[in-house]
């Protein structure tokens, strides 16, 4: 069983810093890496594979730094993002061929389980170039774990697969992670990350911006303040009449330009909001032309985690 620890690391290239002094442990078992693009994933992981050093801080496998040390690799197994791939070997080939990479005692034997595990015995003899993109995938994983690594990260690994790889890759993660493993993978879809990872670490722009359980950061995100743009025939009545409410936090009246009006409602509470806006504006007399949520982006939904 193997610990990933990231103490106070940064990295940055050049004027962008990618990571931002992020603390983070992983342990055995599926945790997601959350995050909008951009947020900071890859180069999180790369420095977790060992591939590219912190500029800042460090990152350790079982108190180990992890940057550069060949030892350590043998504990890693990393299925990177990129899609390109030596496209005229087959699949068994390729993966033989990290095998002997790794100096395994018997790589033809270790192939031959990590080809079977990924579930790729079948087409093994093609050329890589025959693959779909789940197939590409699966090879992909294969060369990450034919030297039984102890930890292993996935980057965006569900990108192209079809909901039956989905599936298949999934049950896959579980099983590995059942066996200990400390299992990394990234993604910028919350649905995908609570189907199979028990915790969560959520990046923002560089940022760790949550870490826990699948539930609790649902909660974050779904109870934040929701904005909602608002019409009806008397804005400056409904404005007044709003802000009384506890549900709420802030109201403006903008000008839409058209020179019409609307009312742009910060709600704290957004089910007790939802609730009490048809009852305010009938209890004064107003009626209410358009409801519409503003600011739904995942971005400005992840950037709420960073700012609470
Ligand atoms: N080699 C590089 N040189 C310069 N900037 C880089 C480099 N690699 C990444 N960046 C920048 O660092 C930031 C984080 O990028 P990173 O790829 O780690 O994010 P990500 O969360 O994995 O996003 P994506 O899902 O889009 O790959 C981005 O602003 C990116 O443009």
């Amino acid at each position: 069983m193997s610990t990933v620890d990231l103490e106070q690391v940064s990295r940055w290239y050049g004027n962008v810093v990618a990571v931002n002094d992020v603390t983070m442990h992983l342990g055995p078992g599926v945790t997601g890496l959350l995050g909008p693009n951009g947020a900071g994933k890859s180069t999180l992981i790369n420095m977790m594979a060992g591939f590219l050093a912190p500029s800042a801080g460090t990152v350790t496998l079982d108190g180990r730094p992890l940057y550069r040390d060949p030892e350590i690799y043998r504990e890693v197994g990393l299925v990177p993002e990129r899609e390109e791939m030596y496209d005229a070997v087959s699949g068994w080939a390729f993966v033989l061929a990290n095998a002997r990479l790794h100096k395994l005692a018997d790589p033809e034997a270790a192939a031959r389980r990590a080809i079977a595990t990924v579930e790729m015995a079948d087409a093994q003899d093609r050329d890589i170039r025959t693959y779909s993109k789940g197939m590409k995938q699966r090879i992909k994983m294969a060369t990450a774990i034919v030297h039984d690594p102890t930890v292993l990260l996935l980057d965006e690994p569900f990108n192209g697969m079809d909901p039956r790889q989905r599936m298949h890759l999934m049950d896959l993660l579980h099983e590995l992670g059942d066996q200990g493993r400390t299992i990394l993978f990234s993604s910028h879809i919350l649905e995908e990350v609570e189907q199979i990872a028990g915790r969560i670490e959520v990046m923002v722009a560089g940022r760790h911006a949550a870490s826990g359980d699948f539930r609790e950061i649902r909660r974050l995100m779904t109870q934040r303040p929701h904005q909602y743009t608002i019409r009806s025939d008397d804005d400056r009545a409904l404005a007044s009449a709003v802000i009384a409410e506890t549900s709420t936090s802030g109201v403006e009246l903008v000008a839409d330009g058209a020179g019409g009006t609307t009312v742009h409602v910060q709600a704290l509470d957004f089910s007790a909001f939802v609730h009490a806006l048809p009852q305010v504006a009938s209890r004064h007399g107003i009626r209410l032309l358009e409801v519409r949520p503003a600011d739904e982006s995942l971005e400005s939904v992840f950037s709420y985690l960073v700012t609470r």
